[in-house]
């Protein structure tokens, strides 16, 4: 690279330049080999004269991240003659180039939920040492070299910022200021606003990054590429800040629409709560039939499950449209008119239906099913259901009609085989649904109960740590032999569920399954 006719030299430093690896707005990347102890490195390279002496910023913030998971090492930074150096471990690929190799439209969802949990958690590490990346996007998440891989690090730090000063967190500040941070990615507030940049502003330009992996060509205000004059900014600006979280993230899985409205909604000096978010994005990886570990396999592996379209905001997945449609079409309503009247609709389909039923019915004739009269089939889920939540959501629906504690006992029994048969132990929706109908029927079946899976906000900012909830899951395991009514099993049932609603994984313990266990012998020997 040159600058003001400065050719980078052969030998910075001790560091022989083998191979220029990228450049950006500030200098140029090398990889690097140390003339002595051959030690290879990536070498940051910027001219002392650089308008933007970002080398000289970044150098202040790494040694704040040494040792984090994610974050590079440094191993030397000076200056040698016209040249600014820092030497940093030398990582992979950045994600914006392998998406870009792939050719793809879009990028697969269990991919994007990796990077979700992973980048999520490389900023809560970062926020935790009182640093703002300032500067998300792609080309500034990397993977490790082999055996890191699967391993995505935060590069180039050159727009950080401390943002706990003395103790105390920055002060926001009515005054517009310049922009800090790139088009694509940066938050509204900060990009379009003019707003003070503070922990809320990179975790939205995490959301608005992972929407646009998500999005055929990718979010509107990138398709021109880069604005080239004041009125193309002012235009892309414009586009961005009008852009409803709704409509961007139509078609998608809605916690990214939830994710995007979270972070407009943080204040500007909150602690976001990065727990909660790994854990949804956790959630929705297994929802889908992926495995719950955040490693970013690239390239997607094949998948051996049938593979599952991202679940819908709002409007039913095309699938499932196409078979209500397909329905409908084969739907014999004979000479009744339907349009208008929804009584005539509803007998329209009981006909249906019993005509189906009809031994010698035609076989053209369909029934309409919804989620509650589906059929008994155990093994078939509904599209866009694993066969484990399925199973499970069956079990759960079967709980109100178990009248006597053996018969409740075999459900649990059941429920312990269900939440046994994959790898994952992370207990979903569908299993706290399973809790509730059980807690209830133990309880007094007449009563409403609040579900245990909604976190109250003072829940989600007090994740329990880790030897709270096996303190509590190892008492319950303990007590649950000796319980002698059902009104107690019911209060253990409950602070079974909200220990492990509170956690951060969501994990059935060891303990959790002796609790379980036990609670099924528990019911047989009260019967
Ligand atoms: N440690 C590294 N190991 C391997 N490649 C790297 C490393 N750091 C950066 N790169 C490559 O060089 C590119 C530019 O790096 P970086 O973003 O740090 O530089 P920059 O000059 O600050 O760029 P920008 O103009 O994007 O801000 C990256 O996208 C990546 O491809």
């Amino acid at each position: 690279m040159s600058h003001s006719g400065d050719a980078t030299p052969q030998v910075i430093g001790n560091w022989w330049l083998e191979e220029l690896l990228g450049s950006g707005y500030s200098g140029s990347i090398y990889r690097a080999r140390h003339i002595y102890t051959r030690q290879v490195v990536a070498l940051k390279v910027q001219h002392v004269n650089h308008e933007c002496p970002t080398n000289l910023y970044e150098q202040n913030f790494y040694p704040c991240l040494q040792g984090g998971e994610g974050m590079p090492t440094l191993y030397a930074a000076g200056v040698e003659g016209k040249w600014n150096y820092l030497a940093i471990d030398l990582l992979g690929p950045s994600l914006d180039s392998l998406f870009k190799k792939s050719g793809k439209e879009t990028m697969d969802l269990r991919s994007v939920c990796c990077i979700a949990m992973q980048v999520i958690a490389r900023l809560e590490l970062m926020h935790a040492r009182g640093i703002l990346h300032r500067d998300i996007q792609l080309g500034n998440c990397v993977i490790g070299l082999p055996p890191n891989e699967k391993k995505i690090y935060m590069i180039d730090f050159g727009f950080s910022k401390k943002y706990i000063s003395q103790g105390r967190h920055i002060p926001d500040s009515k005054a517009k200021r310049d922009f800090i941070g790139n088009y694509w990615f940066s938050s509204v507030g900060v990009h379009c606003r003019g707003k003070v940049p503070s922990r809320r502003d990179d975790l939205e330009a995490l959301a608005l990054m992972l929407i646009h992996l998500l999005t055929p060509r990718g979010l509107s205000w990138t398709r021109n590429g880069v604005p080239k004059t004041d009125a193309a900014h002012d235009i892309l600006k414009r586009e961005k800040q009008s852009a409803r979280p709704e409509d961007l993230c139509q078609g998608l899985p809605v916690e990214f629409e939830d994710f995007l409205r979270y972070c407009r909604r943080l204040q500007f000096q909150e602690t976001p709560d990065y727990a909660q978010w790994i854990d949804e994005f956790q959630e929705l990886a297994i929802e889908n039939g992926y495995p719950d570990s955040d490693d970013f396999v690239w390239p997607p592996p094949v998948e051996r499950h049938r593979s599952r379209a991202p679940r819908r905001s709002t409007a039913p997945p095309p699938d499932e449209l196409n078979r209500i449609l397909h329905d409908l079409t084969n739907l014999q309503l004979g000479a009744q008119p339907v349009l208008g009247d929804r009584t005539n609709i509803e007998e329209a389909v009981r006909n249906a239906k019993r005509k189906a039923q009809e031994p010698d019915s035609d076989r053209q004739a369909i029934t309409i099913s919804s989620g509650s009269d589906a059929s008994d089939d155990d093994t078939i889920p509904p599209p866009f259901m694993t066969k484990k939540a399925y199973r499970i959501s069956k079990l759960a629906s079967k709980v109100p009609h178990a009248t006597d504690n053996s018969a409740l006992s075999n459900l649990i029994a059941e429920f312990v085989t269900v939440l046994k048969s994959n790898t994952s132990r992370t207990l979903t929706k569908d299993g706290f649904g399973f809790l509730d109908a059980l807690v209830k029927q133990l309880a007094d079946p007449s009563v409403f109960v609040i579900p245990m899976r909604t976190r109250s906000k003072d829940d989600q900012r007090s994740a329990e740590p880790a030897n709270a909830k096996l303190g509590v899951v190892a008492r319950l395991r303990r007590e649950v032999g000796s319980a002698r009514t059902n009104g107690r099993l019911a209060q253990m049932v409950q602070d079974f569920g909200n220990v492990t609603n509170r956690s951060s994984g969501r994990t059935i313990t060891k303990d959790g399954f002796g609790f379980l266990e036990g609670l099924a012998r528990r019911l047989e020997e009260l019967d």
